[in-house]
């Protein structure tokens, strides 16, 4: 299987100047291949959100080595970075960030659109295959208000794929849902996943949920734990 991402020796701190220097990831390695489903499960404080951000190019790590699809991309300039985050990352919150004054069909066009400055042919068609496959077809044209929890989250969702990522980060994506709703949207991202074989990293607290995937990564302390399967 093609490697996706790969992170070697990450470290990453913060404060200087007045602040203390404060290492929260003290060099991680991790690979994540082709159509892996993955959870990213660990205490509270123990450097999840940091990992994703550096993951997702949305900061630099002090140390150490990155690669997505087979670039280096640990010390890029902006331009470069936000090349490599549009063609390659989708992401998706705990809060669905959907900007409240516009549809869903334009919510999951927007990073298709500030990616590009412009549409591509198609993208339109896409998104909505996109939102039919998340049997939200006839929702398109309404607001986020209009929406109930778990269909604004699976717009963001749809708006994560939106752009045809090889990987999906998803940071705590269930965590502002019923259980009910957040099964049903975890079992979309798995379907997705499935169908499309996009890579997914899947933050999540809901030890229900992490079970059921594949792959568990822990994260302890700042580094990468053996899973608890392999150990003993
Ligand atoms: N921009 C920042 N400046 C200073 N410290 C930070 C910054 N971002 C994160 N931290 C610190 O890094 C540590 C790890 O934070 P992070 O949010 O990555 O943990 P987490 O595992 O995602 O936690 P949670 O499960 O509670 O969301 C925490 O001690 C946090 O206070």
């Amino acid at each position: 299987m093609a490697e996706v991402i790969r992170l070697e020796g990450v470290r990453k701190g913060y404060g200087g100047g007045e602040a203390p220097w404060v290492e929260v990831l003290h060099g991680v390695d991790l690979v994540l291949h082709e159509g892996e489903f993955v959870s990213l499960a660990g205490p509270s404080g123990s450097g999840k959100s940091t990992l994703l951000n550096i993951m997702g190019l949305l900061e630099p790590p002090n140390d150490g080595a990155l690669t997505i699809a087979g670039e280096r991309a640990e010390a890029l300039d902006d331009d470069a970075r936000t090349r490599l985050r549009n063609r390659y990352l989708g992401f998706v919150f705990q809060f669905h960030h959907l900007l409240p004054a516009f549809s869903a069909l334009e919510n999951v066009l927007m990073p298709v659109f500030a990616g590009t400055g412009r549409l591509p042919a198609g993208a339109r068609e896409h998104a909505l295959a996109l939102l039919e496959r998340v049997g939200l077809a006839e929702h398109a044209g309404k607001r986020p208000v209009q929406l109930s929890g778990g269909q604004q989250q699976r717009v963001a969702i749809v708006r994560a794929l939106a752009n045809r990522p090889r990987l999906v980060l998803a940071d705590e994506p269930t965590g502002n849902l019923d259980t009910q709703t957040a099964a049903e949207v975890f079992a979309l991202m798995h379907d997705i996943n499935r169908e499309q074989g996009v890579t997914f990293l899947v933050v999540t607290h809901d030890e229900r949920l992490a079970q059921d995937c594949p792959r568990r990564v822990n994260l302890v302390d700042g580094r990468i734990a053996p899973s608890p399967a392999l150990v003993g």
